[in-house]
């Protein structure tokens, strides 16, 4: 089935996937008002063309905290594909190292990490982790994930507590499948729960910070003095996200967010944004406030669920090519060339 838009994929995956477990990956929080803000929120931004540039030669690629990405796209952590595909994450990650760009990998993922790097040695992988209260188990992971070969801990910190999805609510969707787990949490014959704790405060960071030479994102920042107290923290890399809408509802578009969070960073450290990104304009618009790359969550599961590994390939293969045409139409000889005057907000 021929696919022309990212949409279409979410199409094809709601066809395909068991009702509640395509309510878990669409849904968000609350009523839902931060997931669609996310998306809304694009629209309302304009893009002002360049003209007349002679930009012939076009370069989409970027160093990130020594990882090399062909496009500014980066796969977004996101739990349990194994409900999209029984490959699952191996799926994604060789999506990703196809598209040549960075896949954070979920702690909440159902293939282990060992092997999804074995699944696909090309792929350059960050690791997504949930600090867990207990610290020495929380450094069994982060040695774990180091051993696989992972260049980067992405610590999210929006989940104090998991936020209230009144979907899986309804659907009665508490656990995994018979069969299926978060591998990254095995310990010895058990298999750990994901804790989410109120009690998480910087000092935990600094633990991980002590515990690891891996460069730390945090992922989760929506407020510009905790981006600037994360400074103080030695983070290499700030993601602005709202976990797309997951978490607390209500809180304003990532991109809405970012340009107070740029100013705020003052480009000490590179700023990322995930939330709502379904085309390429989408991307130059963050790029343009101030993001050095952007990450896709859900595109991604949707391209997993409607056609496994080749799905997930079509969706950042799409989003690449509509990257560098829209770049292309804006005049732009690479994503440096963008900046906060090419966008116009238009109501
Ligand atoms: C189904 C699903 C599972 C997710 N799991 C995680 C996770 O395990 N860890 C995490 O930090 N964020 C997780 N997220 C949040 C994503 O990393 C990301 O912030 C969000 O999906 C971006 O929005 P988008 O889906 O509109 O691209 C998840 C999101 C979805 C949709
Ligand atoms: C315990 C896994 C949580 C995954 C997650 O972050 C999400 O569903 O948004």
């Amino acid at each position: 089935m021929e696919r022309w838009s990212l949409r279409e994929f979410e199409a094809e995956a709601r066809a395909r996937l068991d009702p509640a477990h395509y309510d878990y990956f669409a849904g968000g929080a609350g009523d839902e008002v931060t997931v669609r803000a996310n998306e809304a929120a694009f629209a309302r931004i304009g893009l002002l063309p360049r003209v007349l540039r002679g930009a012939a030669k076009l370069e989409t690629g970027l160093t990130l905290l020594g990882s090399r990405a062909a496009m500014p796209v980066l796969v977004a952590p996101t739990a349990f594909h194994r409900l999209a595909d029984p490959e699952g994450e191996r799926a994604t990650a060789r999506a990703a190292a196809a598209a040549e760009t960075i896949m954070i990998v979920s702690m909440a993922a159902t293939v282990a990490i060992e092997e999804v790097a074995a699944a696909a040695p090309g792929a350059e992988l960050w690791f997504q982790l949930y600090v867990q209260p207990d610290l020495a188990f929380t450094e069994t992971v982060v040695r774990r994930a180091e051993a696989a070969g992972c260049r980067a801990l992405v610590v999210t910190v929006d989940s104090p507590v998991l936020g209230r999805r009144e979907r899986d609510l309804r659907n009665g969707f508490h656990d995994l499948p018979e069969g299926l787990c978060c591998e990254n949490l095995r310990d010895g014959d058990r298999v750990r729960p994901i804790l989410m704790s109120p009690e998480l405060s910087w000092e935990h960071l600094d633990r991980l910070r002590e515990m690891t030479a891996l460069p730390i994102v945090v992922k989760g920042v929506t407020h510009p003095g905790d981006a600037r107290i994360a400074l103080d923290h030695d983070v290499s890399a700030i993601m602005v996200s709202n976990h797309g809408g997951r978490q607390l509802d209500t809180v304003p578009a990532s991109i809405d967010l970012l340009p107070d969070i740029a100013a705020a960073v003052g480009g000490a450290v590179p700023v990322l944004l995930d939330g709502g990104i379904r085309r390429g304009t989408d991307v130059l618009k963050a790029l343009a406030l101030g993001a050095a790359a952007v990450a896709v969550g859900r595109p991604v599961i949707w391209g997993l669920a409607a056609d496994g590994e080749r799905g997930a390939s079509r969706v950042l293969g799409r989003l690449r090519a509509e990257v560098e045409h829209a770049l292309t139409l804006c005049g732009c000889a690479s994503i440096g060339d963008l900046d906060p005057g090419m966008v116009r907000r238009t109501c």
